[in-house]
């Protein structure tokens, strides 16, 4: 197989040769389109290979996601492009209105703490090795420490089963951060194809006014949860009505708590981020006792929250095939941009307004080097479609307005395969699971040189590797994917036990079962078998990361392309922000409260309550 490698650097906007001109003119051209009806787009593979070598990130990543590539000649077939991806990326983004919180738990978690103490830890599988940090801090913007130096952790983990969060299933992490280093993290809070939401006017009209934006701007009118690093509170601009999430964050406890590191990747992560699935991080600002994330705000809650309101408390198949496949999209862009989430569980993926899902949470996230490289196999099935293209760009899904009624008709994005012109009869038969050929062009962005020895996750979302501190890289997120796919289908997950020990133990050495009821189809669990496979280098996913897994016939039918335009299984109902019970407050009288322990909030303010 002919390999082609683009060692251009990326061209700057003027130096742009008139061929990306053209294309990239088309592109933005499509995405103007709003729901007009799906026009077909043929690129060839020469503007591939301009695409490769010259288009930022984010139109990259578009290109890749809408466009279906035509080989213009035969041989092309068989060759493969490496792509170098610039460190700004974006996606389209959607607008939303919050309005409702529902942040209600209904069930109380087996599981109490897990958030291990970061200097204690004891553990029947060993101890956790060393681990030296390299952290390389992209920004000068903030005033949280900078500790790019190195950490080690050299004790024993233990898993404790008592503790102070016995709702949910904490994380644990033995580790400030990782020895892989970042190379080239962006820390750019632009978002190019976020800029119609309204919320970058009003925090921009704020700043022309009075400067800067701080506390005092916000009314922080609920308080949405709090993690192991700080509370998140529902907020509004004040006199905006532009609603949003913000994670406040103690400084002094962070900084005593060893937690510096922790704020500061999860913050440069969202710095980062721009696709439909993941958080919008609208800015972020301090105060000399907080550090303050602005963050779009999710008001259908979370998963976790979800399956507990479903009879028999799991997810119909239909529904799950929906979120995990939105979850894989997110993860397959955060493994392109060189971050291993490492901390998937239902209660990270938060629901939107419009019932699309967000990954939140990145504290736990690794970051590392990538190298994507964009594949054009030699595909038997794409070869009839080159005489018959019906390659389908559907415009209205580059833009936020495809979330509108408008939109393509819904169904489509879940319905047949996007070559639905080809009979049932027709198609070639599949000798086995996972054997799919796909037209598309595969991407592999798949970090697979990363390696850590970091104790983090969640004790039942916990990899077998990460157990047994052989070290890890991007496979945990597949396995944690198998877990999650598995607990929105049966309601639980597959190696619970009595206690976080025998949680454990069962991870490493109990086989994978199902339950017999519900009855869930033969796809869905030979995926779980692909994903639970205990050694990582045979788990499905291991070499080519996501694009194996969207092959699998589990997602027969799911176009990933418009998925973020498909129906959701459940839209949040609407609440009116103003009627939220309790009193609101002016921010900065609660962080005075907040600053002073043991002080009561006055009926005025709503009371800060940290960690
Ligand atoms: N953008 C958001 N919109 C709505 N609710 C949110 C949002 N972000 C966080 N939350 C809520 O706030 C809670 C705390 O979130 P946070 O990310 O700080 O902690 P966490 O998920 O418990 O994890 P960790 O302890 O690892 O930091 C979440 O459980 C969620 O319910």
């Amino acid at each position: 197989m002919a390999s082609i490698t683009s060692s251009k650097p990326s061209l700057k906007q003027h130096q742009k040769t008139a061929g990306v001109q053209k294309l990239e003119a088309d592109l933005r051209h499509l995405s103007s389109q709003g729901s007009k009806p799906c026009k077909p787009q043929l690129i060839n593979r020469e503007q591939v290979q301009l695409l490769v070598e010259n288009m930022p990130k984010q139109v990259l990543l578009e290109a890749f996601e809408n466009i279906k590539l035509l080989n213009s000649n035969q041989e092309g077939a068989s060759d493969s492009l490496s792509i170098k991806l610039e460190s700004n990326s974006s996606f389209p983004c959607f607008e939303q209105t919050s309005t409702e919180v529902d942040s209600s738990v209904n069930e109380t978690r087996g599981l109490q703490d897990v958030s291990v103490d970061q200097e204690k830890k004891t553990s029947e599988y060993g101890s956790v090795k060393n681990s030296s940090v390299s952290a390389k801090v992209s920004d000068g913007t903030s005033s949280l420490g900078k500790t790019s130096g190195s950490a080690k952790i050299s004790d024993r983990v233990d898993y404790a089963e008592g503790g102070k969060r016995s709702m949910c299933r904490g994380s644990t992490s033995s580790d400030v951060s990782d020895e892989s280093t970042c190379s080239s993290f962006s820390s750019s809070i632009s978002k190019p194809h976020k800029a119609n939401d309204l919320r970058w006017e009003a925090i921009q009209a704020v700043r022309a006014k009075d400067g800067v934006l701080g506390l005092s701007h916000f009314r922080l009118l609920k308080r949405l949860g709090c993690g192991d690093i700080g509370s998140v509170y529902l907020s509004e601009l004040s006199g905006t009505k532009c609603y949003f999430a913000m994670k406040v964050m103690d400084k002094g406890s962070l900084a005593s708590r060893k937690k510096l590191l922790r704020a500061q990747t999860e913050r440069e992560i969202l710095q980062s981020l721009d696709h439909p699935f993941l958080p919008t991080l609208y800015t972020h600002f301090e105060t000399d006792k907080f550090s303050c994330l602005l963050m779009e705000f999710c008001p259908g809650g979370d998963l976790h929250t979800l399956r507990q309101r479903q009879p028999g408390k799991h997810f119909q198949e239909q529904a799950v095939k929906f979120y995990v496949a939105e979850v894989l999209l997110a993860l397959e862009y955060l493994h392109m941009l060189g971050i291993i989430y490492r901390d998937l569980k239902p209660e990270n993926v938060l629901v939107r307004d419009d019932g699309h899902i967000m990954l939140s949470d990145f504290d736990l996230s690794l970051r590392c080097t990538v190298s994507p490289t964009l594949v054009k196999t030699a595909s038997l099935e794409s070869e009839p479609l080159r005489k018959n293209p019906v390659y389908c760009v559907q415009p209205a899904c580059i833009e936020p307005s495809c979330i509108q009624p408008s939109c393509v008709a819904p169904t489509t994005c879940f319905g047949p395969r996007l070559f639905s012109s080809k009979s049932k009869k027709d198609r070639k038969p599949k000798n086995e699971l996972g054997n799919q050929v796909s037209p598309l062009p595969e991407l592999m962005a798949e970090p697979t040189d990363a390696r850590s020895m970091s104790f983090v996750g969640t004790h039942e979302y916990l990899a077998p590797e990460i157990i047994k501190g052989e070290g890890h890289g991007s496979a945990v997120d597949w396995w944690t994917f198998g877990i999650f796919l598995y607990e929105l289908l049966f309601g639980k997950t597959p190696f619970k036990g009595s206690g976080n020990r025998a949680t454990l133990f069962n991870v490493v050495g109990q086989p994978l079962r199902f339950p017999e009821s519900p009855v869930v189809s033969f796809a869905a669990r030979d995926l779980i078998r692909g994903l639970l496979v205990k050694e990582p280098q045979h788990r499905l996913a291991y070499k080519r990361g996501a694009t194996e897994i969207k092959q699998h016939p589990f997602f027969e039918g799911v176009n990933w392309a418009l998925i973020r335009c498909a129906t959701p299984p459940e839209i949040p109902k609407p609440v009116e922000i103003e009627r939220i019970p309790g009193p609101a407050s002016t921010s900065e009288k609660a962080a005075t409260v907040a600053a002073a322990p043991g002080q009561k909030g006055s009926e005025n303010y709503l009371e800060f309550d940290f960690f």
